[in-house]
């Protein structure tokens, strides 16, 4: 770095100065607190975001949410330059750079960092960021702060893409560095285009819907998703929908609303209720990148049926492999069989999940916690379908494949116009097309899960019967240090402290299909115990035996 470059630093870094006594942790998704303190961070995002975009020499993004946390917080993610989230080797990095105490500390790291990761300043392609954010009031102020940390690095330009939902930056992003327009619209017609080529694909035998009414409404979370699902569903004008909880107008973001709220506490959000008994619905968070279904159910009291990440995985996983045989049954391109179809979960994954998709034939992989990690591994796929149970995922599809598809449904055409195979072909390739490559994302979710019902002339109820699942819960356990909680085997085991997997094994093996896991959380300061079992009684006690075993052994 040149004299001016580090006075340029030293000059706009103090007016951003850290507040006394936080200490920030980019985490499982970006740095998350109260609103009131994050300008500093965001500064330094800013920097850190220009930093990543001359290293890698592409266009990077900044989005400010904090997707399901309360109204007052607010954060700050990176989305490096395949739409993806920040590659994990530079995470250390943006810990001490958010915590740095004074301007010139910030620039000591800065520079000791740029030596190291040689990131090149003269003569090559200046830094470019893409700005984003949600509905919160506290982001109106924030972007400034992030275009001010872009431009303290000499020739950094930031453009500011107004609200959007996270899901839409990252998509930004990917296509800019694909060289593909960008704009809000590119992305709606993007998406309309290719669910009005999967409708137009829908066989006519199965048209018929089975449910009592096709009408979808969709809980907005009050938050971003509402409002852009909205615009979507003018644009399309085929969908029977209704949008709930869409601004702030409606009610308070993510307050007794959202697919957090609705999946963790297994309830209908405010504005649903008995009123809706049968009918199918949608939550989205806050940022409008996690999607869940649930019904709600005749009886005032009784609890929802909830159609969560797991399922909605399953409806993709049952669809795209139907798409893959009818592709081999013609005979002369039996290779697609070696297209590999693989998915991804967690531990979190309901088990009557993961028989039902091993039950298909269906490679099951499971990850740690943490969409990076589900997101990396089906990568390694033809097509990998990635979900975490709280509705947060997508399906990606390897850029050969796609060629192959193109190609394929290309020979097809000419040989055998109309073909059940060629329809195939055609179908994934809009499926690649809807469904976001970068994130898991609500919005392009929401279409695909609705064309998939409309395929298969399924209603809510049939989609959810494809298994049932096993009664679980989730519990929270505080203890003094959450990080000596050491788990491997994608978290399944706990390796320390010495002994409690052992007491953890015996207290699971008392339940008829008991499987309980504990770790540490990755965005609160808890330790989460996750327990199944045959019955929802049996489940919670197995759940309240482990957190027991967790205090006595951490507490
Ligand atoms: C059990 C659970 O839902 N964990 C969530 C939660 O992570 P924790 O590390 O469990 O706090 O937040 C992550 C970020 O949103 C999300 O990816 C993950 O699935
Ligand atoms: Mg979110």
């Amino acid at each position: 770095m040149n004299e001016e470059q580090k006075s340029l630093l030293l000059e706009s870094s103090s007016r951003f100065l850290l507040s006394q006594g936080v200490k920030v942790s980019y985490g499982t998704a970006g740095f998350r607190e109260d609103a009131s303190i994050l300008s500093s961070t965001v500064y330094r995002v800013g920097i850190l975001a220009a930093l990543r975009s001359l290293k890698t020499q592409s266009v990077i993004g900044v989005m400010i949410t904090a997707s399901h946390n309360k109204f007052s917080d607010n954060g700050v993610k990176i989305a490096d330059p395949n739409g993806g989230m920040l590659s994990q080797h530079w995470e250390p990095f943006a810990d001490k750079l958010a915590n740095a105490p004074s301007p010139q500390q910030l620039l000591q790291l800065i520079n000791e960092f740029v030596e190291k990761e040689r990131i090149p300043f003269d003569g090559v392609r200046p830094a470019e960021i893409l700005l984003g954010r949600d509905t919160r009031p506290s982001g109106e102020a924030l972007p400034e702060a992030a275009r001010q940390g872009v431009t303290s690095i000499v020739g950094a330009v930031a453009s500011d893409m107004g609200i959007l939902t996270t899901p839409q930056l990252h998509w930004m992003v990917r296509a800019r560095n694909k060289g593909i327009k960008v704009s809000e619209q590119d992305y709606f017609e993007q998406l309309t285009s290719s669910f009005r080529c999967l409708m137009d694909l829908i066989p006519t035998e199965r048209k018929v819907f089975d449910g009592v009414n096709d009408k979808l409404v969709v809980d907005g979370a009050n938050g971003v998703g509402g409002a852009k699902l909205r615009i979507l569903h003018n644009l399309l004008n085929v969908l029977d929908m209704e949008v709930r909880n869409s601004s702030e107008d409606e009610g308070v973001l993510n307050d007794g609303v959202g697919a957090d709220y609705v999946q963790k506490e297994k309830v209908a959000p405010r504005g649903f209720g008995s009123k809706d008994a049968g009918t199918r619905c949608a939550s989205l968070d806050g940022d409008a990148d996690r999607l869940v279904y649930f019904s709600v159910p005749p009886e005032s009291n009784a609890q929802i049926d909830l159609v969560d990440g797991d399922k909605i995985l399953s409806l993709f996983a049952v669809f795209i492999r139907e798409q893959l045989s009818l592709l081999n049954e013609k005979e002369d391109i039996k290779n697609c069989g070696k297209a590999r179809l693989g998915i991804v979960q967690t531990a979190y994954a309901n088990g009557a999940s993961t028989n039902y998709l091993k039950n298909l034939d269906l490679e099951v992989n499971l990850t740690p916690t943490g969409v990076k990690y589900l997101h990396e591994k089906a990568a390694e796929f033809d097509i990998g379908i990635y979900f975490e149970a709280n509705g947060h995922g997508t399906i990606l599809f390897s850029e050969s494949f796609i060629e192959w598809l193109e190609v394929r449904s290309n020979m097809l055409s000419s040989g055998s116009k109309g073909s059940e195979a060629e329809k195939a072909a055609l179908r994934l390739l809009a499926v690649s097309k809807l469904i976001n490559q970068a994130v898991g994302d609500a919005l392009s979710g929401v279409l695909l899960v609705e064309v998939i019902l409309k395929h298969m002339g399924w209603s809510i109820h049939r989609w959810n019967e494809l298994y049932i699942d096993l009664p679980g819960r989730q519990l929270k356990v505080k203890v003094a240090d959450r990080t000596s909680v050491v788990t491997a085997n994608a978290e399944t085991v706990v390796v320390s402290p010495p002994g409690l997997q052992e007491a953890i094994n015996a207290e699971t093996a008392k339940y008829n299909q008991g499987r309980c896991f504990v770790r540490p959380s990755g965005t609160e300061d808890v330790v989460r115990v996750y327990a199944e079992a045959s019955t929802q009684e049996a489940a919670d006690t197995l759940a309240n035996g482990v957190a027991k075993l967790v205090d006595q052994f951490l507490g």
